[in-house]
């Protein structure tokens, strides 16, 4: 736990916000983002924690002095992890939500993209603050580098994953919408986030409605093998086998606004749009 005054002794003198959480601690930090658990407390006594394969980092010493545990992570040796005292709760009661993925899935044309609009507006009404990461969008710059093959699919489904998880972690309702084809890449962003902060949306709209619909006209280059590769006409889409709502079929709401009012009964419900 950190010790009163932890502030004082790290040199700031801010206000709390609403009273910034009592729970602050370098060392348990529930709803982290990161994949090692915290080392040094503020009295300077160290926690050692294990990295991702399950292995105790050694201790360095630096001019006589002890230093955290370093870890390694995929390709990024030395490196270690900093709290901050302002945690995950203390941005949710400064927002007054709790932030959240909304992963929207489904073939091109199902309506991902329009169903991440309203949702947007619909939350931005209710004063709620919400990011849309479109898989057409981030292709234009963070991921404007990979292709539509199954591995640059995997990446840009990775990427965007842990994008969504920081975005969770500053409170924010993250709206992600990319066909992401593939169950694993998709249940691998799932498991990056904490039990229920993943909400799988699944559009569940035929391809001959997707094709019908067809407004970039990228089906029928598809068709004509102008395309390559094309999700649905020569390349997979896995469709969720247990995802939070499915949107699309009778019942579940056909207009755009009716599709978002689910997912917003559905936020309140699980009370995402309070701290
Ligand atoms: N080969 C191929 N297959 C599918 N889609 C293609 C392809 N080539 C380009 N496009 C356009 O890229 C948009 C999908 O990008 P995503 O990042 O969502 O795709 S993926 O999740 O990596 O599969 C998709 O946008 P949406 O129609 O909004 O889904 C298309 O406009
Ligand atoms: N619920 C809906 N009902 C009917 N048409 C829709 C619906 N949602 C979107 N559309 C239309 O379908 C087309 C594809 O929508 P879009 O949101 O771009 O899909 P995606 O992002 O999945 O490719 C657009 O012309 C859009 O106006």
């Amino acid at each position: 736990m950190i010790a009163a005054g932890a502030k004082s002794l790290l040199g700031l003198s801010i206000a709390s916000p609403k009273g910034l959480s009592d729970s602050n601690s370098l060392s348990s930090h529930s709803r982290s983002v990161g994949v090692v658990r915290s080392c040094v407390s503020m009295d300077g006594s160290q926690t050692l924690s294990h990295n991702t394969n399950g292995s105790f980092p050694e201790l360095k010493s630096i001019n006589g002095k002890k230093q955290g545990p370093l870890s390694t992570v995929g390709n990024s040796t030395n490196i270690k992890w900093h709290e901050c005292p302002v945690e995950t709760v203390d941005r949710q009661r400064l927002l007054d939500q709790k932030g959240c993925v909304i992963w929207v899935t489904g073939l091109s044309g199902s309506g991902k993209s329009t169903l991440a609009c309203a949702l947007n507006q619909m939350l931005y009404k209710k004063g709620k603050l919400c990011y849309i990461l479109d898989g057409d969008n981030v292709r234009h710059g963070l991921n404007r580098d990979l292709s539509f093959k199954a591995e640059d699919r995997a990446e840009n489904i990775r990427r965007v994953g842990e994008v969504a998880k920081l975005f969770a972690d500053a409170g924010i309702i993250c709206i992600a919408s990319l066909i992401s084809p593939y169950r694993t890449d998709r249940d691998a962003c799932r498991n990056l986030l904490p039990e229920g902060d993943f909400v799988e949306v699944f559009m569940d709209v035929s391809l001959e409605v997707c094709e019908a619909r067809d407004p970039k006209g990228l089906y029928k280059l598809a068709r004509a093998g102008k395309i390559k590769g094309f999700t649905g006409i020569d390349d997979p889409y896995e469709p969720p086998l247990n995802c939070e709502i499915s949107l699309g079929r009778e019942g579940s709401g056909t207009s755009p606004i009716e599709m978002a009012e689910v997912i917003v009964g559905y936020l309140e419900n699980k009370g995402y749009l309070q701290a």
